[in-house]
C-alpha cells in the first residue's frame, strides 16, 4: 500500500493545499438532507417510516423502544462487555464532573450584583451513529456529560440494524447512562424529528453527536431552530513519529482511525523516508489481518498523507496547519512539545497512549472537532449541555455611578428611551435625596426632565 507522501525541504512551510479533506460543505448531502427534513416536517411519523424503509431497508412500526428492552439488553450482552462499559462510564463521568461550572455572582463596591447563572438545558437529543459500525461508546460520551450537567430529558436516536432492531450493547449503554427515551431512527430524518418533532417524538432544545454526511448536513440545516454541538465529520488522526517510535504501533494507530470510514483522514508526520517506508510495510502486514480492510485501505489510499519533515519545528507547524481531531505524539519526551501544539482536538502523548484509550475509557470526550475545526473548537463537554444567563441587580448607588455613561452612549446611539429609562430613575433618586427621603422609589417619579441629562 502506498499513502500519498510529501517530502518537505528544510524551512519549507506546510500549507493546507497539501490536505485532501472532504470538508463540511457538501452540497449533495445538503440537498438530500433538506428534502428529508421537509418531508419529516410535512408528514411526521409517516415520513420517518418511509425514509427508514428507503435508507435502512427495514419497516419500523413503533420507533419508541420499550423500557423492557433495556433490561433484556443488559441480560443479553456479554457480561464482560457490560463490565467494560461500566468501567468506561465511571471514568467518563468522573472526568466530566470536573468540568462542571457553577453559577457565580460578584458584588461591586457600589453594591451592584453581577453574575452568571448556569442552567442545564431542558432536553437534548443524542445521535448515535449506526451505519458502518455500532457505537455504544458514543452513547456514553454524549449522555454522561448531559447527565452531569443536569439535563432532565435525554433522548437517544440511532438507526436500526438490518433486522430492524437496535444493537443490544447500544441499549445496554443507554441503561448504564440512565437514558430511557430511545427511538429506532437514524440519518437526517432522526435529526429532523428531534428538531421539529413528530407525533411520536417531541422536539428537543439541542442535538449532539456525530454522524455521516447526511446527519452532519441535517444538523447544519436545523441549527438555529435548535442548538447543535458541532459538525463532527469523518474521523482523523495525525501521528508524529520519530525514530524512537515502533513503526508497527504507529501503523496500527493510523489504521485505527482509517477503519471508521473511507472518508477518514490519517496523517503520518515523520522525519525520514526510511521511517515512513517502515510504517507502510507495517500497515501492509496488519492489513492482512484486518476485518475492515476495505474501509481502511480506501481511507488511507484516498485521504491518507505522509509528511516527511526535516525538523521538529517543521513537524509542529504541519500539525498546527492540519489541526487534527486526534494528535498522537510518538516522540521522545512528548510532553515537552505540548506548549507548541495549538490546534488539535485531543492530544495523546507518548508511546503508551494509543488513541483508542481516548475513544473508550480515558475519560475525556471522544466527540472532537474534525475537519480542521480544532483551530477554533473544543471537545464536546458538560458546557454543551448548559446555558448561562447573565444576572444584574443595581442599587441606587450603582445607578448613580453609571447613569451618566449610559445616558451618554444611548444618546449617541439615538436611543431616546434607553437614555430616559436611566435618567428618570436618577431624577427620582436626586429628588428623594433633596427632600431627605430615605429609600426613594423609581415608581414614584413624575415624567419630566431628569437632572443630570
Ligand atoms: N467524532 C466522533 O466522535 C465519532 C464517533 C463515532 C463515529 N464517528 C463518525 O460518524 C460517522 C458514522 O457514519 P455512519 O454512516 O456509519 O452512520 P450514521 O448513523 O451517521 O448514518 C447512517 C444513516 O444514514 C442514512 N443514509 C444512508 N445513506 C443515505 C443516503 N443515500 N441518503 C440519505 N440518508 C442516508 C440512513 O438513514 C442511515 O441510517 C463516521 O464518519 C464515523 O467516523 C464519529
Ligand atoms: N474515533 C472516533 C472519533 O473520531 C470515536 C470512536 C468511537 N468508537 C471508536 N472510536
Ligand atoms: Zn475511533
Amino acid at each position: 500500500m502506498t499513502m500519498r507522501r510529501i517530502d518537505l525541504k528544510p524551512l519549507e512551510p506546510f500549507t493546507s493545499d497539501f490536505i485532501n479533506r472532504s470538508g463540511a460543505f457538501n452540497p449533495g448531502a445538503l440537498t438530500a438532507a433538506t428534502a428529508i427534513i421537509e418531508q419529516v416536517r410535512a408528514e411526521g411519523d409517516a415520513a420517518l417510516r418511509a425514509l427508514t424503509e428507503k435508507f435502512d431497508g427495514v419497516v419500523i412500526e413503533d420507533f419508541r423502544v420499550a423500557p423492557a428492552a433495556l433490561d433484556a439488553a443488559m441480560a443479553e450482552v456479554d457480561p464482560k462487555t457490560i463490565e467494560a462499559l461500566e468501567h468506561a462510564a465511571a471514568q467518563i463521568r468522573d472526568f466530566h464532573e470536573r468540568q462542571k461550572q457553577q453559577s457565580w455572582f460578584f458584588a461591586r463596591e457600589d453594591g451592584a450584583i453581577v453574575g452568571s447563572k448556569v442552567t442545564p438545558l431542558d432536553s437534548v437529543g443524542i445521535y448515535v451513529p449506526g451505519g458502518r459500525a455500532l457505537y455504544p461508546s458514543t452513547v456514553l460520551m454524549n449522555a454522561l456529560p448531559a447527565q452531569v450537567a443536569g439535563v432532565e430529558r435525554i433522548v437517544c436516536v440511532t438507526p436500526p440494524t438490518k433486522d430492524g432492531t437496535l444493537d443490544a450493547a447500544i441499549l445496554a449503554a443507554c441503561k448504564i447512562a440512565g437514558v430511557t427515551e430511545i427511538y429506532t431512527v437514524g440519518g437526517a430524518q432522526a435529526v429532523a424529528a428531534l428538531a421539529y418533532g413528530t407525533e411520536t417524538i417531541r422536539p428537543v432544545a439541542k442535538i449532539t453527536g456525530p454522524g455521516n454526511a447526511f446527519v452532519a448536513a441535517a444538523k447544519k440545516i436545523v441549527s438555529g431552530d435548535v442548538g447543535i454541538d458541532m459538525i463532527a465529520g469523518p474521523s482523523e488522526v495525525c501521528v508524529v513519529a520519530d525514530e524512537t517510535a515502533d513503526p508497527r504501533m504507529v501503523a496500527i494507530d493510523l489504521m485505527a482511525q482509517a477503519e471508521h470510514d473511507p472518508l477518514a483522514a490519517c496523517y503520518l508526520v515523520a522525519f525520514s523516508d526510511a521511517y515512513a517506508d517502515a510504517v507502510e510495510v507495517a500497515i501492509d502486514e496488519h492489513m492482512a489481518k484486518s476485518t475492515r480492510a476495505d474501509i481502511t485501505r480506501a481511507s488511507l489510499d484516498d485521504h491518507g498523507l505522509i509528511v516527511v519533515c526535516t525538523s521538529m519545528d517543521q513537524a509542529l507547524e504541519a500539525v498546527n496547519v492540519i489541526a487534527p481531531e486526534h494528535l498522537e505524539m510518538h516522540v521522545a519526551n512528548a510532553m515537552e512539545y505540548l506548549g507548541a501544539i495549538r490546534n488539535a482536538g485531543a492530544i495523546f502523548l507518548g508511546e503508551w497512549t494509543p488513541e483508542a484509550v481516548g475513544d473508550y475509557v480515558a475519560g475525556p470526550n471522544h466527540t472532537l472537532p474534525t475537519g480542521g475545526t480544532a483551530r477554533y473548537a473544543s471537545p464536546l463537554s458538560v458546557d454543551d449541555y448548559v446555558k448561562k444567563s447573565s444576572v444584574i441587580q443595581y442599587t441606587p448607588a450603582a445607578l448613580k455611578h453609571d447613569a451618566k455613561a449610559v445616558v451618554q452612549i444611548a444618546t449617541h446611539e439615538g436611543l431616546w428611551a434607553h437614555a430616559r429609562s436611566v435618567a428618570l430613575r436618577l431624577k427620582a433618586l436626586l429628588d428623594a435625596e433633596q427632600a431627605g427621603v430615605a429609600g426613594a422609589s423609581a415608581a414614584g417619579v413624575e415624567d419630566g426632565e431628569a437632572r443630570g441629562e
